[in-house]
């Protein structure tokens, strides 16, 4: 049985650096969650058509793995892509939770176009890989990269690795979903003409550690929160002393208190 692990991801920081054709561009670091991780099968089955098992409540057609097919099948109109999906399908062990600012979705189309670029064997530069993963969603690229922390810059296509080891961390995702669409369009209205990058000049440089001990609001070292509490004020009942908040949310995390 071929498989690979998805990690979820958090953004120890994240500021909006501007706008323009109608997405934000950011300057994040992402960090790779090693304990929380969908799992991808490619397990041998005759099918009719690209099957997916294991993400009942998804639509075929909009779930990012379908869509990353078929993103992978027109940049390369590889045909032993098809014949490879007609006798295997995709399982999915679904592990992190949806809607959460973990990358959950974007988590399995990265995985899924590091596998099928294994066992495929495809002829692409990993480069060109993460560009097809743009296509799908802003943050595919640093799940194609699969780097434990990185910067993140542009719209998401912009991943360059950070070298320190990923924090152990603890994640509290309430029940309360966050539609990054939503909050994006409510930071866009009440926030944008705000921003001050000049307030976070060489955070990029400074150790995720280190930041998330000297800087202790969660508004402060991530822009989608205040616009996330205005779009989910739930979200509010939620907040606890020293959690930060990821992406677009409603996951918070910590470091974990050493075991
Ligand atoms: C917010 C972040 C931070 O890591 O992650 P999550 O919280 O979703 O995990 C990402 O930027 C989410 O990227 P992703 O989840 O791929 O968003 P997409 O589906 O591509 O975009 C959904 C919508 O959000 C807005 N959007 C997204 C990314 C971006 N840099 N600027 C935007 O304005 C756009 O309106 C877009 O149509
Ligand atoms: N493979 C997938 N796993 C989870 N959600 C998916 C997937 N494909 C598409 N989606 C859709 O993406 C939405 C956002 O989920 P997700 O990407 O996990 O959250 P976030 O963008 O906050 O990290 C879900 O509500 C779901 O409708």
């Amino acid at each position: 049985m071929t498989s690979i692990d998805a990690h979820a991801k958090v953004n120890i920081f994240l500021k909006i650096t501007g706008y323009r054709e109608g997405y934000h561009t950011i300057l994040s670091r992402f960090m790779r969650v090693e304990n929380l991780y969908d799992t991808l099968y490619f397990v041998p089955a005759e099918c009719d058509t690209f099957t997916i098992e294991g993400c009942p409540e998804v639509p075929r057609e909009s779930n990012t793995i379908y869509r990353a097919w078929k993103a992978l099948n027109e940049a390369t109109g590889d045909l032993d892509l098809l014949e490879y999906f007609y006798h295997h399908k995709v399982v999915v062990e679904k592990r992190i939770p949806s809607q959460a600012g973990l990358g959950g979705g974007s988590s399995d189309a990265g995985a899924f176009l590091r596998l099928t670029h294994r066992v495929c064997d495809l002829r692409i530069s990993l480069e060109e890989l993460a560009r097809i993963g743009a296509s799908v969603g802003a943050d595919v690229p640093f799940f194609v990269h699969d780097y434990p922390s990185a910067n993140v810059s542009g719209f998401g296509e912009i991943v360059e690795p950070f070298d320190e080891a990923p924090l152990p961390l603890e994640i509290y995702t309430p029940p309360v979903a966050c539609d990054t669409a939503a909050v994006y369009r409510t930071f866009k209205e009440h926030f944008l003409s705000g921003i001050d990058p000049a307030s976070f000049s060489s955070w990029e440089k400074l150790p995720s550690k280190g930041l998330l001990e000297r800087i202790d609001d969660p508004a402060l070292l991530n822009d989608l929160y205040p616009a996330a509490l205005l779009t989910c004020p739930r979200l509010k009942e939620h907040a606890r002393e020293g959690w930060f908040f990821s992406g677009s949310g409603s996951s918070f995390f910590r470091l974990a208190k050493k075991s």
